[in-house]
């Protein structure tokens, strides 16, 4: 089936998130909930996020923090509610394939590169789409995507690594790898899930600087659990609980709801 882009555009002009219109934002969930055999999993979820944002979601086990962010790509369609990109792309009529080429890049917890491929060749995969890895390998590297190569090598710092294989990367510089095969791909959105597990101190301090500088020119969205991280991300934080925003602000400002304490931080 054809998609046309006039077939996307969601009606933009009614009651958003505490009054917000979703002009632009880069992602805007309003009132989406998605239920597992009557388990409501989502809950009447309101979310804006806005373009050059990076936005921390944080929650206890259970929260609905995946099945927000496979809402965003489509892996899993809501029950009801508005999910739009760019203010105003209706997501919820699109399968994930087509999400990912509008620009939601979703990086998962575990990194899945390519291990015996060279960190350069990793990214030109990543280009390949569906030509298949070994087509991608034959293609010349044109002027223009070797500049994107070096510029995505500069943003996860891994230039002086180029020719080595992934798998001589330590665990935390292939989770940035990964991070830049997503950038080859040039995304508006990017969902990150719990980028520092596993990673060293010095790591996790290295990838809050490189998602913040990923956030000037992106949206980027952080699922995490470590404290320390998101606050180093600096950013407005979101706290998800039973499927809805129960406390949203600074970190500060969320660590001082008594609820956030009650269902979470206290624990
Ligand atoms: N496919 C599914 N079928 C049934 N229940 C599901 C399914 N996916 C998620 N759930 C339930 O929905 C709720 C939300 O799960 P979700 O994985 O989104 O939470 P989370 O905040 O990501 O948790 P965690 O921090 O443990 O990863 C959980 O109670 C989970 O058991």
């Amino acid at each position: 089936m054809t998609v046309h882009t006039a077939d996307l555009l969601a009606d933009a002009g009614t009651a958003p998130d505490g009054g917000r219109s979703p002009r632009g934002s880069a992602l805007y969930l309003d009132g989406v909930t998605v239920s597992f055999d009557g388990f409501r999993a989502l809950n009447e979820l309101s979310l804006v996020v806005d373009h050059g944002e990076l936005r921390a979601v944080i929650g206890p086990n259970g929260a609905g923090k995946t099945t927000m962010m496979d809402v965003m790509t489509g892996k899993t369609r809501p029950d009801k509610g508005k999910v739009l990109l760019d203010g105003s792309i209706d997501l919820t009529k699109l399968d994930e394939a087509r999400i990912a080429t509008l620009g939601i890049g979703r990086k998962f917890q575990k990194p899945s590169v390519f291990e015996t491929h060279t960190v350069v060749d990793n990214l030109e995969l990543a280009l390949a789409g569906d030509r298949g890895p070994f087509a991608a390998l034959k293609f010349r590297r044109t002027a223009d995507k070797a500049a994107r190569i070096e510029a995505v090598l500069e943003d996860i710092a891994l230039a002086h690594r180029a020719h080595e294989p992934a798998g001589r990367l330590s665990h935390g510089q292939k989770q940035w790898l990964e991070i830049g095969m997503l950038l080859m791909q040039q995304p508006r959105v990017l969902l990150v899930d719990e980028p520092a597990a596993g990673m060293t101190d010095a790591e996790t301090s290295q990838t809050a600087v490189l998602l913040k500088r990923l956030a000037q020119s992106h949206a980027v969205i952080v699922v995490e659990h470590d404290m320390g991280f998101v606050r180093d991300l600096d950013c407005k934080v979101t706290v998800l609980h039973e499927g809805s925003v129960l406390a949203e602000g600074s970190l500060d400002h969320v660590q001082a709801d008594q609820r956030v304490v009650d269902v979470y931080l206290g624990r």
